[in-house]
């Protein structure tokens, strides 16, 4: 590789690193009181170690000295001290699961806001399986560093320094011996953190496309069933989980030797205190208390930084993930109009549109319509041709290349915004039902409606027959995707959702493709006698419906046309 581009690229990921650390330390500000708190009920118990290797000490010295009173004086503060550290550590536990969840929750919190806020198509970029593992897995990485690596590593250095200072009090000598030992663990640490990352990413990636499979095959199992696919998807489980059987068998294999050699390298204080304390007694220059009490000094430092060594790995893989978060993050959002919008009725205009996805295939050519308010308009076209892209530009899910899209009140033009989405119901294709109970659905379309207002829109819908006989009436019970219901059933309450909203513009994209023509035809005829009856654009194949339309409106080679209802009968027909 050329060495510029090689030293631009180095730059940027050392540029990359800063900001994921300034983005880990900027999340745990927000948890400050917590940290702190954590921090110093650690740091009690870590001063109280080292308390303890000292009464130890006087205890034992006092026992050999046959000093009964004093022996008995430095049982109690030690029995003290134990207590006391059982009580600190209590403490620290709650506060430790407490922090956890509340910022866990925060992180998703936000990513969640993100996340819906997201431009449409930048949104597609993503798979949900991906959404989930960061909201899920990235996150939890992220929490344990902040709530618990980072603190740990805080009170693990003052128990270092402290029992640093305590073996210099009883030895000089001793202490600087020992901390010639300390760097070579820190230069292990380094060595290896590169590699760590690069494979920690890998077994996101490989996570994200595992959950992702599961996902889908779970909410498809009915293709997975029918296409006898049990055996070959079975097995593309299997060969992703060996993936991930692989990817963690070599990020073991690095972080084993990585521990294992900081661990060495402490071990090596540890040898040398025997080392010093054996020949002392041996030379009758020291007490047993004096290396009893050095012991538990090296045991304070030697502990720690093999928790320090083994928690180097968690904040690499925690910047990681928040490297991932920050993709996310930095998903483009979607512009929120600040002007508000207040009709009772509805016009759609369209001024010369342009829609493309790639460049080079424009679906919409300078699209210029008018739909007046009340009217009910149908959009044909061939599969492909564009008809939901017309509709997600007028939700303003997609923006155009060019040209403008107005919603038109009585006297005011409004360009079309997240604002005037609140103006439209939209019934989209395919199944968007959730689970819980028939009201539930309903009330997504007004949070607070009424029995009566429900059944209004039931009947409305042709649903309220269908939802009386049903076990608990509108308090049945329905599956995920609407399972126990039929298809034509979901769609009539998905309909009957949409009328609740009470929009001025009412969407039906293939909304009622599963119903029979005589229900279909009855559906839209009471929608049209409504008392405030939408705007609706109707986008459907059944000639009975296109029969009851005020226009008929085609989309061919991405430009839009009117017909009359005898040029839809050839069309549908042809
Ligand atoms: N997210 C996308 N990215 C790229 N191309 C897309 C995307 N969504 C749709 N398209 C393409 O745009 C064209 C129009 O799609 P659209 O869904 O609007 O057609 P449609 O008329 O509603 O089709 P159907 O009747 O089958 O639902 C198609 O060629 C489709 O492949």
């Amino acid at each position: 590789m050329d060495k510029k581009i090689g030293n631009k690229i180095d730059k940027k990921k050392t540029k990359d690193i800063f900001i994921n650390i300034k983005w880990l330390l900027f999340t745990m500000k927000g948890f400050s009181s917590f940290v702190f708190a954590i921090i110093f009920f650690g740091a009690i118990s870590a001063v109280l170690g080292i308390f303890r290797a000292l009464v130890t000490k006087w205890l034992v010295d006092s026992a050999t000295a046959a000093d009964i009173e004093r022996m008995n004086q430095y049982l109690l503060l030690l029995g003290g001290i134990i207590l006391f550290d059982i009580a600190v550590r209590a403490i620290h536990t709650i506060l430790l699961e407490k922090g956890e969840i509340k910022i866990s929750n925060n992180i998703q919190n936000k990513l969640y806001a993100k996340i819906i806020k997201t431009k449409w198509m930048q949104f597609l970029k993503y798979h949900s399986g991906d959404y989930l593992t960061r909201m899920t897995s990235d996150v939890e990485e992220i929490t344990d560093v902040i709530i618990s690596t980072i603190p740990n590593i805080i009170t693990l250095s003052i128990l270092v320094f402290g029992s640093f200072i305590s073996i210099f009090y009883i030895d000089p000598k001793l202490a600087i011996v020992i901390i010639t030992v300390i760097p070579l663990a820190a230069l292990f640490i380094r060595v290896f953190s590169k590699r760590l990352k690069k494979l920690y990413m890998e077994s996101q990636l490989v996570e994200s496309r595992y959950r992702s499979f599961i996902n889908e095959s779970i909410q498809n199992m009915l293709v997975v069933k029918t296409f006898c696919l049990e055996k070959m998807n079975f097995g593309k489980a299997k060969a992703m989980q060996q993936e991930k059987v692989d990817l963690v068998a070599s990020r073991t294999k690095l972080t084993v030797i990585s521990t294992s050699l900081v661990t060495m390298s402490s071990w090596m204080g540890f040898f040398l205190v025997f080392l010093w304390g054996s020949v002392k007694i041996a030379e009758g220059t020291t007490t047993f208390g004096t290396l009893m009490a050095l012991i538990q000094l090296i045991g304070n430092i030697q502990g720690p930084l093999i928790t320090v060594a083994a928690s180097i790995p968690m904040i690499v893989y925690a910047l990681a993930s928040v490297e991932r978060i920050r993709e996310i993050e930095g998903l483009e959002s979607e512009f929120e109009a600040d002007f508000s919008l207040d009709m009772t009725s509805a016009g759609i205009k369209y001024d010369q549109v342009d829609f493309y996805y790639n460049k080079d295939n424009y679906v919409l050519k300078n699209i210029t319509t008018e739909i007046k308010p009340g009217e009910t308009v149908a959009l044909i076209g061939s599969s492909g041709e564009g008809k939901t892209t017309f509709i997600h530009l007028l939700m303003s899910l997609l923006n155009p290349v060019k040209g403008d899209i107005r919603i038109v009140d009585r006297e005011k033009e409004y360009e079309v915004s997240t604002k005037s989405r609140g103006f439209i119901s939209y019934v989209p294709q395919g199944n968007n039902i959730f689970s819980g109970t028939i009201a539930d659905n309903l009330r997504l379309g007004k949070e607070n409606a009424t029995e009566e207002e429900l059944k209004i829109a039931t009947k409305a819908a042709s649903a309220w027959e269908f939802i009386l006989e049903a076990e608990n009436g509108i308090n049945t019970h329905i599956g995920e995707r609407g399972i126990g219901l039929s298809e034509g059933q979901t769609q009539r309450i998905a309909i009957a959702r949409a009328l609740l909203h009470k929009a001025p513009i009412l969407i039906l994209d293939e909304a009622t493709s599963a119903l029979d023509s005589k229900t279909e035809v009855e559906v839209l005829k009471t929608i049209q006698s409504l008392e405030e009856s939408p705007t609706c654009i109707i986008i459907t194949h059944r000639l009975s419906a296109l029969k009851i339309c005020d226009r008929i409106l085609k989309i061919e080679d991405g430009y839009l046309s009117e017909i009359s209802y005898e040029e839809a009968i050839d069309f549908e027909n042809a």
